[in-house]
């Protein structure tokens, strides 16, 4: 994998192969590197839609952010080249997908699996806000799932490092904290609000701010408006821990350390992880 990492590429170095999904800004395809035969993902984004939504220096933040970052739940981005027309992200290769697909095959997760889940993105957050970055756009669509089932947070593209925290709104608002919402100042308890909705929905199927207009999920959860449904049937330590990270001030939401002692947690997620 060092290989991968250090050279000038180009698209020549790769034999590309079947599309994997196609993004806003660009296709995902599975490619082989010639030299090592190393399978990668390769993310082609057109210069011209990049430059079109201003987002160049947020993938330029990406890039830089990412080429920090080891952790086995988080996606490696190796290294990206460019040619006349587009950019290219050479990225890890997550052989089960997207996650959220799982999700919607499966309507929402057993405990077991969702606890197992959610202990494997504290310790991916915990490894990021160690090194001073927010993800601030954790949501399913941006979680892949490795070839042993492994979960893998992706798409830096809304990171920052916490010293210079952006006000830009970010994607769906079903995710964002309060702060956020309000667009205030925010930390890196931006991440574990968006673990908490994560959480619900992994065990509800749906987020629990979710409402039919942007005005109504907005001001449910600027009200943390929480509620449980009758079904499925969730144990209360699930309702506990997901209630101490749903909370409106983000100096009293659950710190991820925590959050890995909770008894839910220990009870039901799988020691790997
Ligand atoms: O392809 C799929 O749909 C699913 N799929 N299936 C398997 C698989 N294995 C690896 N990667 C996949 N997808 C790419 C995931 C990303 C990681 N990092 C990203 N970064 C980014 O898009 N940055 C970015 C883009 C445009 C503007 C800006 Cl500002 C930033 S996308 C995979």
């Amino acid at each position: 994998v060092t290989a991968v990492e250090k050279r000038r590429w180009t698209l020549n170095d790769f034999d590309i192969g079947k599309p994997l999904g196609r993004g806003k800004f660009g296709h995902v395809y599975l490619a082989r590197e010639k030299r090592s035969n190393h399978i990668v993902a390769l993310k082609v984004l057109f210069k011209s839609q990049l430059k079109q939504s201003q987002v160049e220096h947020q993938l330029r933040r990406e890039v830089e952010i990412q080429s920090h970052l080891r952790h086995p739940n988080i996606l490696r981005l190796y290294g990206y080249f460019y040619d006349q027309k587009r950019v290219y992200l050479i990225l890890e290769y997550a052989a089960k997908g997207e996650l959220y697909k799982e999700l919607q095959k499966c309507k929402y997760f057993s405990e077991r699996r969702s606890a197992t889940y959610v202990a494997s993105l504290a310790r991916a957050l915990i490894y990021c806000h160690g090194k001073h970055v927010i993800h601030r756009d954790i949501k399913p669509e941006n979680l892949l799932v490795g070839a042993q089932g492994e979960l893998k947070i992706a798409d830096f593209g809304w990171s920052v490092h916490t010293f210079n925290r952006r006000r830009t709104m970010c994607g769906t608002l079903d995710y964002l904290p309060p702060e956020m919402v309000e667009s205030v100042e925010h930390d890196a308890s931006v991440d574990i609000w968006s673990l908490g909705v994560l959480c619900y929905e992994f065990l509800y199927g749906v987020p629990p701010f979710e409402a039919k207009e942007h005005s109504d999920t907005y001001r449910r959860i600027v009200q943390v408006d929480l509620k449980f449904p009758p079904k499925p049937i969730i144990s209360s330590s699930a309702k506990d821990l997901i209630s101490q990270m749903l909370v409106k001030d983000s100096s009293q939401r659950m710190p991820l350390h925590k959050l890995l002692e909770h008894p839910w947690i220990v009870q039901n997620a799988e020691p790997s992880g």
